[in-house]
């Protein structure tokens, strides 16, 4: 049993190994001791944030992004309940994020004092967490520590969820050995093949099916093989609202995201209109569903998610999607000869006139873009630029779109940053930016230099379409691109279609450094998308008297 190494250094390589490539942070005095083990061990590289909401957020767009392990290191207390919202959102949206929270040293707690950032006894922070994540262990044996790093490495990795690890501030430097390789629960093939044939049947056997496939689908890696499948079965395919952006560079019978009855008409019909409609990885959620139209008959639905397929009252357990879409590879034939689907059809054609800006012009102005000067990688946060990114021509996006939490878009840009190494567009609303924007002071210090969009319509404008007439969604008009030069970029304000078309333009040849376009829209007004978003879920909802 090699003893090189320390209990800080296992935790490190045992990441490593199941595919973590980095860490955001913000230490604490629990956490010292294993900050300084990540910056001279170098096993990962650190980037620090400055709040830790956005640590998460970053941390989780990275293993969104990179189809791995996300992980952020802060201290006990403040720092970890800082970011339970962060995590929250990353437990409802399946993404294995690895929350690291430095702890008290075993005899910390005997001294019969409450210890600072303690909140009410030295394992509330535990048990906070164990209802935010799939697997928690605290480091406090050095015996068991290795088995106890690998077991909750690996649930996260299994069930795409995140977990928690506490590790007491007196032990990081102890030696320990190492943990066990990577082992993920066996597939149950036999009951993955029966599973398949049963639902090779179903679909042989309706009229009209259709595939849904949601956010396992990139989580689990699997895009290249279920579109495969899809091209296979021949059956009309289309993604989630969470699972906008997935198969972007994959070709198969792509209908475009589903959204019920604030989207694609047709698109609607062919998933709200199937006889037997398989759901890939698809969380049933309001977001997902919240505004279809005709409600999905679920009974007749086929539901693989969370290592469960669902067949009408048949259940089989512990089937993961990897291990169905294999299964489904081996036998799959044609079943439908869907009709050419017209391509998505993206709008295009910003004028290059004094056209005052509207919501939608963002994303006639960046599809001009990616088709002038490639795609880019999209960030979008909570409120219309979530909906702006659905008419922006498909590409690698990461959005909160189920637990839709604001904050989420400039740290997930700076995490797509570093993670692979593109520029990413982030779309923002000013509300939104006023809570985690600040972080793009952090470029300077890593090379980062995302193009920032902040949608400045001085309102919380998607409330307002909830519930108009109130004044409290007005925001004042903080004049963000004025702040962009004391961050350390580049901030332009544009009122007009042509000044967006040359900000854009300007921001994409200069990668020196972040750029934030502060595009103003009229307060009252959104794109159509959102619009007919909030007019379903309005009709769908308790909000309908406002
Ligand atoms: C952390 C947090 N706080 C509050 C909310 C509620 C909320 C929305 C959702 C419904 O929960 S949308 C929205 C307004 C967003 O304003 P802005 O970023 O300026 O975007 P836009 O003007 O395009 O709406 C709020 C406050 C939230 N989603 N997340
Ligand atoms: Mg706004």
């Amino acid at each position: 049993m090699s003893l090189s190494e320390t209990l800080g250094t296992v935790l490190l390589n045992a990441m490593k190994e199941r595919g973590a490539d980095r860490i955001f942070g913000l230490p604490g005095d629990f956490v010292l001791p294993f900050f300084r083990t990540i910056a001279e061990s170098g096993i990962l590289p650190l980037h620090t944030l400055s709040h830790e909401p956005s640590v998460g957020y970053a941390a989780d767009a990275a293993g969104r992004i990179g189809s791995s392990l996300g992980v952020a290191v802060v201290t006990y207390g403040a720092g970890a309940l800082n970011m339970v919202n962060a995590v929250a959102q990353a437990y409802a949206e399946k993404s294995p994020l690895v929350v690291i929270s430095g702890g008290p040293g075993a005899d910390e707690g005997k001294l019969g004092l409450s210890l600072h950032h303690q909140v009410k006894t030295l394992s509330s922070q535990f048990e906070i967490f164990r209802e935010l994540t799939c697997a928690q262990c605290i480091l406090n044996d050095l015996e068991t520590a290795p088995i106890e790093i690998a077991r909750v490495l690996d649930t996260a990795l299994s069930l795409s969820r995140p977990v928690y690890i506490e590790i007491p501030r007196d032990l990081v430097d102890q030696p320990c050995a190492s943990a066990p390789a990577i082992a993920l629960p066996a597939a149950n093939h036999d009951a993955a093949r029966a599973c398949a044939k049963e639902v090779l049947d179903r679909l042989r056997s309706a009229k009209s099916p259709a595939i849904l496939v949601g956010v396992e689908a990139r989580r689990y890696g699997l895009e290249d093989k279920i579109a495969s499948l899809c091209r296979k079965l021949g059956v009309p395919v289309a993604t989630s609202f969470m699972g906008r952006g997935l198969f972007a560079d994959f070709t198969l019978p792509l209908l475009g995201p589903y959204l019920g009855s604030a989207g694609d008409t047709n698109i609607a019909s062919a998933i709200e209109g199937a006889d037997c409609l398989l759901m890939l990885g698809v969380i049933t959620c309001d977001t997902n569903f919240g505004v279809s139209g005709r409600a999905i008959d679920m009974r007749a639905s086929i539901r693989a998610l969370d290592r469960t397929v669902v067949l009408g009252h048949h259940l089989y357990p512990d089937v993961s999607l990897e291990a169905l879409v294999d299964a489904l590879l081996e036998i799959a034939e044609t079943i439908g000869v869907p009709e050419p689907q017209p391509e998505p059809v993206y709008a295009t054609g910003l004028p290059d006139d004094e056209t005052p800006l509207e919501p939608s012009h963002i994303a006639i102005a960046v599809n001009d873009l990616f088709n002038s000067k490639g795609s880019s990688p999209i960030a979008a946060d909570v409120g219309d630029s979530l909906f702006i990114g659905l008419e922006i021509a498909d590409t690698a996006l990461v959005a909160p779109g189920y637990y839709a939490s604001m904050g989420m878009g400039v740290p997930a840009g700076l995490a797509i940053n570093a993670v692979t190494g593109r520029r990413p567009i982030v779309l923002v609303g000013d509300g939104a930016f006023q809570m985690t924007g600040w972080e793009l002071g952090n470029c300077q210090k890593y090379g980062w230099s995302p193009i920032v969009i902040v949608l400045n319509n001085q309102s919380w404008e998607m409330l307002r379409g909830f519930q108009p007439n109130q004044t409290y969604h007005d925001l004042d008009d903080w004049h963000f691109a004025d702040i962009a030069p004391l961050l350390g970029g580049r901030g332009i304000r544009v009122e007009t279609c042509a000044e967006l078309k040359r900000a854009l333009d300007l921001a994409v040849d200069d990668e020196s450094s972040f750029y934030l376009i502060e595009a103003m829209l009229p307060r009252s007004r959104t794109s159509m998308s959102l619009h007919k978003f909030t007019r379903a879920m309005r009709n769908l909802s308790a909000m309908k008297n406002e």
